[in-house]
C-alpha cells in the first residue's frame, strides 16, 4: 500500500506546485558561477545545491504535502530531458553534471540548446532537440533523491515532474528529422519510459504523482489531444496521477486527462477560472468525490495578497464536487522573489499588501483552516491614485493614437533628415564596461557624487559618439551608459512605481532580474532622457536617436497591480512617455526610437484572448509615439525571435521603422511582416549580438540583399539583432566595422 495519500478526504489541506529554487540569497547563482569559472568542484556545488534543496524544504515544511523535485542547477525543462535521457550527442561529457552545463551553455566544442521564453512569461527555457532516433531512458535518480529527502524529514511528499507531452511540445525536431517529423510522434515512446520513472517513485514510496502539462493551457489540436490521452492511458499503475496546468484553463484537456484516468488535477484558479465551471458540467463519472483538486488560489505569477474571501469561495465550489481539495498556488511559485519580510524600504502601505513566496505560504495555510481569515483584499489607498492622469485619460479623444498615413511621414521625414538608401545604425547600447558598472554602484552607494557621476557618464558618451562618427554609422546613439535595465530605469523615474531590495526572480540559468512593482496610476514627474540625448546630439551633425522603452515591455517586466485591466495601466505608462517622446521632439530629437522587445511575451497563451491583447498592447504603443509631427520619425525594436504570432500586431504599432531580431532565423521574419501587410521599413537584424562571433562583412550584405529582395530598397535599414551592452568593444568594432562596410556594398549595388 502507497504511503503518501496527499489529500485525506473531506479536510482542506495545503500544498504548492513548486518553489524559488535560487536560493533566498541568490545562493545557487553564486554556486554555479563559481563552478563554471573552476573556483568551486562538483562536490563543492553538489554541496551548495543541497543547502538550496534544504531551505526549500524548511520553507515548504508549514504545507501538508510539498512538492518535490522541483528544485534544478539550471532549468526544469532540462532537468526533463536528462530524466528521459534526450541529450544531443553534441553534449555528451565525461560526467553528467558535464553534459548538462555542456547543453545549457555551450562549449568550445558544441552550442547549447536554443533558449527562449517559457509561456507568457520572462523565464526562459532550454529547447530540447528530438528526433526520430532519440533513444529515451529513464533517470529516475534526481525525482527519486529528492522525494527521499523530503520523506527524510517526515514530509508527505509529492514528486512534481514536466509532463510527456508538454516536453514534447515544447521541444523542437533534432537538426537531422526529417521535414515532416514533429517531436510529438515520440509520445509513446517517451510514456513508456515515463511509466518506468514513475514506477521508480513508487517504489521510493511515493503514492501520488504530478506530471505538469502547461502545454495543455494552450489550445490544442484534436490531434495532440489524441496523443495525451494515449499517453496518460498508459500510466494507470499504482501511482496515482495529478495533472498540473499552472498557466490558465486546462479546459478541454480537463475531460481528456480524466478519461485517460488520471486521478486529478491542480488547477490555475487565477488566470484559469473557467476550469471551476468546466469541472462543475463534467461531474460524474468524469469527475467523482475522490477526484484530486488542487486549488491553485494563491498567484503564483503574481505579488500581490489573495483575496482570501474570494479564493474561498472557489474554494468550496470545489468542495462541492470532491472531497479531495488541497488549497495550492496556481503555478509554481518560481516566479515570485522569496521573502518579504527583507524588504523595507517599501512606500507607505505596500508592503502590507504584497506576498512573497513565503508569504504565499502562509496564506495557503491560512485558507486551509477552517478557522483561518477570510478577509477581502483591501481597496488600494486613496494616495497611489492619480485623479489628473485619470482625467487625462477619460478626455482623450478617439483619434488620439493614430498619425498621418505613413506615406505622408515618410516624404516629410526624408526631407528632414537626408538619409542614404539602407543607413545604419545600431539598437541602442553600447558595451557596459567593468568600469561603467562599478560608476554607477558607487554613485547609488552614495560613494561618488552627482556631478562626479554625470560628468563620467557624459565622457562615455562623448567616447559613444567619437567611436560612431569613427566607424561612420548614419544614425548614432548616445549609448545607454547611465541606464541599469531598460525597465528599472524608468521605474525609478516614475510615480506609481516600486523597487525592491531583494526582490530576485529567476530569469534563465543562474540570471536573475528584479522586477519594479507597479502599484499605483503612473505619471511623470521630470524629463527622463532628454537631457542625456540632447547633450549627445551637441556632440555630432549626425542624428542621433531618442532611446524610450514602451509600455508593453515596461509592464512584462515589472510586477504589475492586477486591480484594473492591464490595458488602463498599459494606456498611463504610454501618456507618461506620449509627454517623453514630445519633450524629446522639442528639444530637436528627429527619430526616436521606443522599444517592444516584450511584445510577444505578454501575447495570451489562448488564442481567444489574443485580439484583445493585441488591440491594447499596440493602441498603448501608439498612444506613447503619435503625439509628435509627421516629420520625427518613431522608430521601434522588437528582439527574443519568433514573432510569427504578433506579426499582425507589427503592422499595428504604426512605427515608421521596426529593427527586428532576424540573424538567427535567416531574415524569414521579412516574409511574413509583407504578408501581413506591413509596409514601412525595417531594419533586420544581420548581426547576432548574442554570440561572441564577429560576423563577416560579406556574410551581412548578403542578409541584406536577401532584405532588399524581400522589401526594396527604400524600406531596409542595416543594424545589429539587439543592444550591444553584454558584448566587447573587441566585437563591437569589428562588427560594426563590417556593418558599415555591408551597407555601403549593398547600396552601391542598388544605386
Ligand atoms: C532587449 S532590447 C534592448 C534595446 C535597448 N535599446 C538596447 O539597446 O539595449
Ligand atoms: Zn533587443
Amino acid at each position: 500500500m502507497n504511503t503518501t495519500t496527499a489529500v485525506p478526504a473531506g479536510r482542506l489541506t495545503s500544498t504548492a506546485l513548486g518553489y524559488p529554487r535560487i536560493g533566498p540569497n541568490r545562493e545557487l547563482k553564486r554556486a554555479l558561477e563559481a563552478h563554471w569559472s573552476g573556483r568551486l568542484d562538483a562536490d563543492g556545488l553538489e554541496a551548495a545545491a543541497a543547502a538550496v534543496r534544504a531551505g526549500m524544504l524548511d520553507d515548504l515544511s508549514v504545507l501538508d504535502t510539498v512538492p518535490t523535485g522541483t528544485f534544478s542547477l539550471y532549468d526544469h525543462v532540462l532537468d526533463a530531458a536528462f530524466a528521459v535521457d534526450a541529450v544531443a550527442p553534441r553534449h555528451r561529457r565525461e560526467t553528467a553534471l558535464a553534459s548538462y552545463f555542456a547543453a545549457a551553455r555551450g562549449d568550445d566544442a558544441a552550442a547549447p540548446l536554443e533558449m527562449t521564453k517559457w509561456f507568457d512569461t520572462n523565464y526562459h527555457y532550454l529547447v530540447p532537440e528530438i528526433g526520430p532516433d532519440t533513444e529515451f531512458k529513464a533517470n529516475p535518480d534526481k525525482a527519486v533523491a529528492e522525494f527521499l529527502e523530503a520523506r527524510e524529514r517526515g514530509l508527505d511528499a509529492r514528486p512534481v515532474l514536466l509532463g510527456p507531452v508538454s516536453f514534447l511540445l515544447l521541444a523542437k525536431p533534432a537538426a537531422n528529422a526529417p521535414a515532416d517529423f514533429r517531436p510529438l510522434d515520440r509520445i509513446v515512446d517517451l510514456a513508456v519510459v515515463y511509466v518506468e520513472i514513475i514506477n521508480a517513485l513508487g517504489r521510493a514510496g511515493a503514492g501520488l504523482v504530478q506530471l505538469d502539462e502547461p502545454a495543455l493551457c494552450a489550445d490544442r489540436t484534436r490531434e495532440e489531444l489524441a496523443a495525451t490521452a494515449e499517453a496518460y492511458l498508459r500510466f494507470n499503475e499504482d501511482v496515482e496521477i495529478v495533472v498540473g496546468g499552472g498557466y490558465g484553463p486546462l479546459g478541454v484537456a480537463l475531460e481528456v486527462l480524466r478519461s485517460a484516468g488520471v486521478e486529478g488535477f491542480a488547477l490555475d484558479l487565477v488566470r484559469g477560472r473557467s476550469d471551476i465551471e468546466t469541472l462543475e458540467e463534467l461531474q460524474s463519472p468524469h469527475v467523482s468525490r475522490e477526484t484530486y483538486l488542487l486549488a491553485g488560489v494563491v498567484d503564483g505569477r503574481n505579488i500581490w495578497r489573495t483575496d482570501l474571501a474570494r479564493a474561498a469561495a472557489d474554494i468550496e465550489r470545489l468542495q462541492r464536487i470532491s472531497d479531495r481539495v488541497a488549497v495550492s498556488s496556481s503555478s509554481s511559485l518560481l516566479h515570485v522573489p522569496v521573502d518579504l519580510a527583507v524588504e523595507h524600504d517599501l512606500p507607505e502601505g505596500l508592503a502590507e499588501r504584497l506576498a512573497f513566496a513565503r508569504q504565499k505560504l502562509e496564506e495557503i495555510v491560512a485558507l486551509a483552516d477552517p478557522d483561518g481569515p477570510r478577509d477581502a483584499r483591501p481597496e488600494s489607498p486613496e494616495a497611489w491614485r492619480d485623479a489628473a492622469v485619470r482625467e487625462r485619460l477619460a478626455a482623450l479623444d478617439p483619434g488620439a493614437d493614430r498619425r498621418v498615413p505613413y506615406a505622408d511621414r515618410a516624404a516629410a521625414q526624408a526631407a528632414r533628415v537626408p538619409l542614404p538608401a539602407i543607413p545604419t545604425t545600431t539598437i541602442g547600447s553600447f558595451p557596459q564596461t567593468a568600469e561603467l558598472r562599478k560608476a554607477r554602484a558607487a554613485h547609488r552607494q552614495g560613494l561618488m557624487i552627482d556631478a562626479d557621476y554625470r560628468a563620467r557618464m557624459r565622457a562615455e558618451v562623448a567616447a559613444v559618439i567619437a567611436e560612431q562618427e569613427h566607424l561612420g554609422l548614419d544614425v548614432l546613439v548616445h549609448g545607454e551608459p547611465e541606464r541599469n535595465d531598460m525597465v528599472q530605469y524608468f521605474a525609478e523615474q516614475l510615480t506609481g512605481f516600486a523597487t525592491t531590495a531583494a526582490g530576485w526572480v529567476q530569469s534563465y540559468g543562474s540570471r536573475c532580474v528584479r522586477p519594479p512593482v507597479l502599484y499605483g496610476d503612473v505619471a511623470r514627474t521630470a524629463p527622463m532622457t532628454v537631457e542625456w540625448t540632447a547633450y549627445a546630439q551637441s556632440l555630432t551633425e549626425k542624428p542621433v536617436k531618442g532611446m524610450l522603452t514602451g509600455p508593453v515591455t515596461i509592464l512584462a517586466w515589472s510586477f504589475v497591480r492586477d486591480d484594473q485591466p492591464l490595458a488602463d495601466t498599459a494606456d498611463q505608462v504610454a501618456l507618461a512617455l506620449r509627454d517623453e517622446v514630445r519633450d524629446l521632439e522639442a528639444a530637436g530629437t528627429a527619430i526616436i526610437q521606443v522599444d517592444e522587445p516584450a511584445l510577444r511575451e505578454l501575447l495570451p497563451v489562448r488564442a481567444a484572448a489574443r485580439a484583445a491583447y493585441r488591440d491594447w498592447a499596440t493602441r498603448s504603443f501608439r498612444l506613447a509615439t503619435s503625439g509628435v509631427r509627421p516629420e520625427t520619425a518613431i522608430h521601434t525594436h522588437l528582439c527574443y525571435s519568433e514573432f510569427g504570432e504578433v506579426i499582425d500586431a507589427i503592422s499595428a504599432l504604426d512605427a515608421d521603422v521596426t529593427s527586428i531580431e532576424a540573424s538567427r532565423s535567416k531574415m524569414e521574419v521579412l516574409t511574413d511582416l509583407d504578408r501581413a501587410r506591413y509596409r514601412s521599413a525595417v531594419g533586420p537584424g544581420v548581426w547576432d549580438i548574442h554570440s561572441p562571433r564577429v560576423p563577416a562583412a560579406d556574410e551581412m550584405a548578403a542578409a541584406l540583399r536577401l532584405a532588399v529582395a524581400a522589401l526594396g530598397p527604400g524600406r531596409v535599414w542595416a543594424n545589429p539583432d539587439c543592444g550591444l551592452k553584454t558584448r566587447r568593444y573587441e566585437e563591437v568594432r569589428p562588427s560594426l566595422a563590417g556593418l558599415v562596410e555591408a551597407a555601403r556594398a549593398v547600396r552601391a549595388e542598388v544605386a
